[in-house]
């Protein structure tokens, strides 16, 4: 077939020639759209539905700038991308290429790719074919080969061959091409090769030729006569656009299948050169009559066809039309169709459509539908009403029969707004032809809605199961089920308990240090069989358990790296990358600097030297969580240290998404701290098998990181197991925050702080310690709590946090600090005027971290600010610090003694041995300081 190049005007494209001349040839062709400088954006309201547009690809540089711009037109609707790298391919970057596009996530389908011939014998077809061969599993749009050297071909010779196909090959596309079009081929047969070679002249007869041998032939738009013209030099558009059919009717007609937008067969009709030649130019149903000659349908009887496109069939023999139909159809008889009358436009949305479309012209005065279209507020509170209706509904029938209204009364409402079917189509087929997604999140006040409706719908069917407990009542009639139920508070939930340390007694005071976690015993219960099922069955546990709780369906538990090419890379904007960057940079300064940089040397008595040096922890795993959100945080927090440290073996692991892939932003780190897998896997059986190893995952000798409190529990078991062997970091569970603040505490600041460790998960807990506040003062926190938990999208997870959290009441500065070391929180923030905060920092003992003073928000230490934020929480703090850079490490001792430090220290060792009753102890001493000859 024949493919245009249309070279666009410089932007602003508001040239009238260039749109119509793209309108006509995408009637036939796939046009390739060449703006006016490469990268240029195209208008917007561009067709680009038959369009490939070019892109360069500069493969030395970053190739962000060209798959952003691929991106770009694909999203404008463009047909595909043709990209032309530079320098010309070679075996080695055509595979990269096509690591980078598949990693892309670029449709394949339409991603075409530019190769370079080098000369007029295609003297570099090996090269080519192995670039072709490299490139296969990520390009399936097609290949185009430019060839400016090809020698001019004998036209005579082509055009009057007998046997085209043989000419065509010998003169211009050679044995090699036939190669290349195979190899183009091979897998399936949606790619095709097209050659634009400006030194042959295009015929219809090469185009013709070419599409025999599996080819397109490109051409500049400009050779193709698209209005009645005259000049010999120009090509006919009906003779192209035939090209590649042939005919065995005697009166070399070809049949033509006419059917509308949605498929439905109108009638069959014939074509010839000149027929399709004149549709293509008017834009209309043209055809040729077997009676009359030249047909322009509808021409006397009104009922005209728009021209939409021509499709060619398997076998270049049969053309299909495909139209809109105006007037009263194509059938002579005046039916739309010849096959008979059916429905208007077929039948369901496309009828239901229609009929509103007479409907909103002829309606009677007083009809439902004259009513709907007139009264907007009706039409509105229907489309809300079905809505509703439609997730409420259960069965299949109802589910059915509601989508059906919710459809009648949204096309209604399109309707009375003058938008059609056709358009709504339009944009459902623009946005079908997106590369880039967005996250499809609901708007927070609809998810409150739906959140609140399951609450209602819990609380009836609980009022519904109540009666069964009861005595039977007598024989009556069934209540009526509630219509509606009174519309709840939106408050619930998000009210803390409020209690006077003045006015606790010791057991209560003990009480309130308590998490609210589950019961220790139970949790075990759940992760000990997930980590034996790990332990003895290795991969196969980890990807049923992946199944079970992530809903991935994995291939493999793992990934290697370089973790880039698992994510597109505009998936990760320069803006999200750059603060990743900053993160880690504060945070491998502040952990750097806890390196020591000697050893310690001591000598404790003359001749008596002892030394402490520290060697990196060779394996580690680090667990970043991932259950109900994305923590790259955690893999830098932990991945920095550990590598500053110089641990040889990093394994991440982290619970994959349902489509079993893992946030870009996670796997940058990744690359960054240089992870040798990343484990696709969460929770216990995650722990589990970085503890034991699997035939995939790397056993690690430390496992560090937070997580929930499955995963908190595993690590605290297999710390124990002697098969494990392994060590872990510490208790970093559900977090938590302790804010003291007082009268003169910005309440918003307060509530804040409690708010952005509440939204972390429903078994977190937060707690406001409120020195010396009056009633007024407390009630405007609480009141700041409510108005911002209410404009969270996380405020469900927040509703379950906030009732097991508490506000503390304390007289004294001194009474709150007790308390707060007893509670021994993961975060301390000191929301205090900064010099009070200062001074009050010496004197607390127990915390994970602290934020002192009132511009030092805890999410500053949980992103960027330098401390780490793997944290240990439950009370933990008295005991255990947070990560650091001596997490990874181990330290070794070392001891010289000289043979006069050892005389001088015999005598406390012989003694101390003689105590123990350890007398080889003592003659290993003995026997050098001459007190014993064996
Ligand atoms: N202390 C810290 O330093 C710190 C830092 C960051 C995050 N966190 C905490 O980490 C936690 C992250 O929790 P998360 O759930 O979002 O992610 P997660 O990755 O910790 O847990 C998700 C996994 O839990 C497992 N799981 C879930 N329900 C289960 C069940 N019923 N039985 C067995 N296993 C089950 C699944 O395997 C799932 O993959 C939060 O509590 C957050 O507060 C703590
Ligand atoms: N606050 C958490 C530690 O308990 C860490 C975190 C990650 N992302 C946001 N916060």
């Amino acid at each position: 077939m024949l493919v245009p190049i249309l070279d666009l005007p410089a932007a602003p494209v508001n040239d009238t020639a260039a749109r119509v001349a793209l309108a006509k040839l995408s009637l036939f062709a796939t046009v390739l759209v060449r703006p006016a400088a490469a990268g240029n954006a195209l208008p917007t309201d561009l067709d680009l539905t038959s369009a490939i547009v070019p892109v360069l690809v500069a493969l030395t540089s970053d190739p962000d700038t060209w798959l952003t711009a691929a991106t770009t037109y694909l999203d404008s609707g463009a047909a595909g991308v043709l990209l032309d790298p530079t320098p010309a391919l070679t075996k080695s970057t055509a595979a990269s290429l096509a690591a980078t596009l598949k990693a892309s996530g670029l449709p394949a389908s339409r991603i075409h790719v530019q190769l370079s011939a080098s000369g007029a014998t295609l003297s570099n077809e090996k090269e080519l074919l192995d670039c072709i061969a490299a490139l296969n599993s990520a390009v399936n749009g097609g290949y185009w080969l430019s060839w400016p050297t090809l020698p001019v071909a004998p036209v005579g010779d082509i055009e009057e061959s007998a046997d085209k196909k043989a000419a065509f090959l010998r003169t211009v596309a050679r044995d090699a091409v036939k190669n290349l079009a195979a190899a183009t081929k091979r897998g399936d047969a949606t790619r095709v090769l097209t050659i634009h070679a400006p030194a042959v002249p295009v015929t219809a007869a090469l185009i013709g030729a070419a599409d025999k041998a599996g080819i397109n032939i490109a051409c500049p738009a400009t050779q193709i006569a698209l209005s009645a013209s005259t000049d010999p030099a120009l090509l006919d558009v009906g003779a192209v656009a035939t090209a590649p059919l042939a005919t065995d009717r005697p009166d070399g007609l070809f049949p033509t299948v006419v059917v509308d937008a949605r498929g439905h067969a109108l009638g069959l009709a014939y074509s010839s050169t000149l027929s399709v030649g004149e549709a293509i130019r008017t834009g209309q149903g043209v055809y040729h009559s077997r009676t009359r000659g030249l047909w322009y349908k509808g021409l006397t009887s009104g009922a005209t066809q728009a021209l939409l496109r021509i499709d060619y069939d398997c076998d270049r023999d049969t053309l299909q039309f495909v139209v809109s139909q105006n007037g009263a159809g194509f059938c002579h008889n005046g039916t739309r169709s010849c096959f008979g009358a059916g429905a208007p436009s077929g039948t369901g949305i496309a009828a239901l459509a229609e009929t509103l479309e007479k409907r909103m012209v002829d309606a009677p005065a007083g009809s439902y539908t004259r009513r709907l279209f007139e009264d907007e507020k009706l039409l509105a509170a229907k489309v809300l009403e079905e809505a509703q209706e439609l997730v409420d509904a259960r069965t299949e029938a109802e589910v059915a029969g509601e989508a059906a209204d919710l459809i009648y009364f949204a096309l209604a409402r399109a309707r009375s707004m003058g938008v059609g079917l056709a358009e709504i189509e339009k944009v459902l087929d623009m946005r079908a032809r997106k590369v880039s997604r967005r996250p499809g999140n609901a708007k927070p006040k609809y998810a409150a809605a739906v959140a609140e409706k399951e609450k209602e719908t819990r609380s009836v069917e609980q009022a519904t199961v109540a009666p069964v407990a009861t005595p039977a009542a007598p024989v009556a009639a069934p209540a009526p089920a509630p219509v509606t139920a009174a519309p709840e508070d939106p408050t619930a939930g998000l009210k803390m308990r409020v209690v006077d340390l003045s006015s606790v007694s010791t057991t209560e005071y003990a009480a309130l240090l308590q998490r609210p976690i589950l019961d220790s015993g139970k949790i075990q219960a759940i992760v000990e069989p997930i980590v034996e099922a790990v332990r003895t069955q290795g991969d196969k546990a980890l990807l049923d358990l992946t199944k079970k709780f992530d809903k991935a369906n994995l291939a493999s538990p793992v990934l290697l790296p370089p973790f880039a090419q698992h994510y597109a890379p505009s998936a990760l904007s320069n803006k999200v990358r750059n603060a990743i960057d900053v993160a880690m940079a504060n945070v491998e300064k502040f952990h750097r600097a806890q390196l020591e940089p000697e050893p310690l040397v001591v000598e404790t008595m003359p001749g008596v030297i002892c030394t402490r040096d520290w060697r990196a922890i060779d394996r580690v795993g680090l667990y970043v969580p991932g259950g109900t959100a994305v923590l790259p945080s955690s893999t830098l927090m932990l991945g920095v240290p550990a590598r500053v440290a110089g641990c040889k073996t990093i394994v991440v692991a982290t619970p994959p998404r349902a489509d079993g892939s893992v946030a870009p932003e996670v796997l940058y780190v990744a690359d960054k701290i240089g992870a040798a897998q990343v484990v696709l896997a969460g929770g216990a059986q995650a722990v589990a098998a970085m503890a034991f190893g699997t035939e995939s995952v790397l056993k690690v000798d430390k496992i560090c990181g937070p997580g929930n409190q499955f995963v908190t529990a595993a690590k605290m078991q297999v710390q124990n197991s002697t098969q494990a062997m392994v060590a872990i970091d510490m208790p970093a569970g559900p977090s938590e925050v302790l804010v003291i603040a007082d009268g003169d505490s910005d309440p918003r600041f307060v509530a804040a702080d409690l708010l952005s460790q509440a939204e972390h998960g429903p078994d977190s807990q937060v707690v406001l310690v409120a020195v010396g506040m009056s009633d007024p003062e407390v009630a405007r926190v609480e009141a700041e709590v409510i108005k911002q938990a209410l404009q969270l999208p996380r405020v469900e997870i927040v509703r379950k946090c906030l009732p097991k959290s508490v506000i503390v009441r304390a007289s004294t500065m001194a009474e709150a600090v007790k308390f707060s070391n007893a509670y021994a929180p993961e975060h301390l923030i000191l929301n205090l005027d900064d010099n009070v905060a200062k001074a009050l920092v010496k004197d607390i003992t127990s915390a994970g971290s602290v934020f002192v003073g009132a511009y030092s928000p805890e999410s500053c230490g949980d992103y960027a600010s330098g401390t780490n934020h793997t944290l240990p929480t439950y009370g933990y703090a008295a005991m255990y610090s947070g990560v650091n850079t001596h997490t990874f490490v181990k330290h070794i001792t070392t001891q010289h003694l000289s043979k006069a430090g050892l005389d001088k220290l015999a005598d406390a060792v012989i003694t101390l041995a003689e105590v123990e009753g350890l007398d080889a102890h003592a003659r290993a001493v003995a026997v050098r300081v001459g007190r014993f000859n064996p």
